[in-house]
C-alpha cells in the first residue's frame, strides 16, 4: 500500500484575523508527499513557507483545511497525539543547526534516541553510521564549535533522521553556506533520503537545488502549485 506520507488539503493560516493588520498567509494550499518523494517548495520571503512547514511538521495548527501525516487526520488532533506524530514520524532541519553546544556531534545524534527509548548502544552505532553515511565520521566526537558550518550542518541532518522519520521537513536547509557547500551538504542530504526512502519536503531559494529533486512547488498567494 503506497499510502502518502504527507497529504495538506485546503489548508488556510491567517495572523490577527479580524483585527487591524490581519495577515491571510495560506489560503487553500494543498499537496500530497508520497513514500520517497522528494519535493521542493520555492517561495518568495514572506510567502508563508515556514507558516506551511510548521503547520506540516504539526509545530501550529491551521484554521481550516485537513492535515494526514501516514493517512492519520491531525489537524484536530489532541496535542498529546500531535507530539507523538511529531516524534515519531517527523525530522525537521533548520537553516541554522540548533546543535546542542555542550555536546559532540555524535551525542547530538544520539540524544533524541534515548528520549525515544533506543538503548545507548544501538543509539551510538546509529550516529556513527549517520556521520559516515554524511562523510564526516572522523568528526564523530567534536564539538559543534570545532565544526564548520557545512559540517554542522551535515550534522543536523543526520540528527533529524535519527528515529528513522517518514517525513523529513526542512526550512532552508543549506540556506546559511556558501554555493560550494551548499552543494555538498545537499548532495549529502540527498543521498541519506535516497539510502533511506523517506519522503522530504524542502523549502530553498536555490533554484538549482530545486531542480535536482523530484517535483517543485511554488507557493504563491496562499496556494501551492
Ligand atoms: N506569529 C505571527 N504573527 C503575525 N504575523 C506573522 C506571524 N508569523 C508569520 N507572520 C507573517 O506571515 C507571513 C508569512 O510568514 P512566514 O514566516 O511563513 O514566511 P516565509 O515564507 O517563511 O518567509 P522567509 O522566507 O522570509 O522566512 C509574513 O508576512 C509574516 O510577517
Amino acid at each position: 500500500m503506497n499510502e502518502p506520507v504527507l497529504v495538506l488539503d485546503g489548508v488556510e493560516k491567517g495572523y490577527n484575523l479580524g483585527q487591524p493588520g490581519e495577515v491571510r498567509v495560506l489560503r487553500g494550499a494543498s499537496l500530497t508527499l508520497a513514500p520517497g518523494e522528494v519535493v521542493a517548495l520555492v517561495a518568495p520571503s514572506g510567502a508563508g513557507k515556514s507558516t506551511l512547514l510548521h503547520i506540516a511538521g504539526l509545530l501550529d495548527t491551521p484554521d481550516a483545511g485537513t492535515v494526514r501525516i501516514a493517512g492519520q487526520d491531525m489537524a484536530r488532533a489532541s496535542d498529546r497525539r500531535r507530539t507523538a506524530a511529531r516524534r515519531a514520524d517527523i525530522g525537521f532541519v533548520y537553516q541554522f543547526h540548533h546543535l546542542l553546544p555542550e555536546f559532540t556531534a555524535a551525542e547530538n545524534i544520539v540524544l533524541p534516541q534515548l528520549a525515544a527509548g533506543t538503548p545507548r548502544a544501538a543509539a551510538e552505532a546509529r550516529a556513527r553510521d549517520l556521520l559516515a553515511r554524511v562523510g564526516i565520521a572522523a568528526r564523530a566526537d567534536h564539538r559543534p564549535a570545532a565544526l564548520s558550518g557545512g559540517e554542522q550542518q551535515r550534522v543536523a541532518v543526520c540528527r533529524a533522521l535519527a528515529n528513522t522519520p517518514r517525513l523529513l521537513l526542512a526550512d532552508e536547509p543549506t540556506g546559511n553556506l556558501d554555493p560550494a557547500t551548499s552543494d555538498r551538504v545537499f548532495a549529502a542530504l540527498m543521498d541519506l533520503v535516497r539510502g533511506t526512502g523517506l519522503a522530504a519536503l524542502i523549502a530553498t531559494h536555490n533554484l538549482d537545488l530545486a531542480a535536482r529533486m523530484d517535483r517543485v512547488l511554488h507557493l504563491q498567494d496562499g496556494r501551492l502549485g
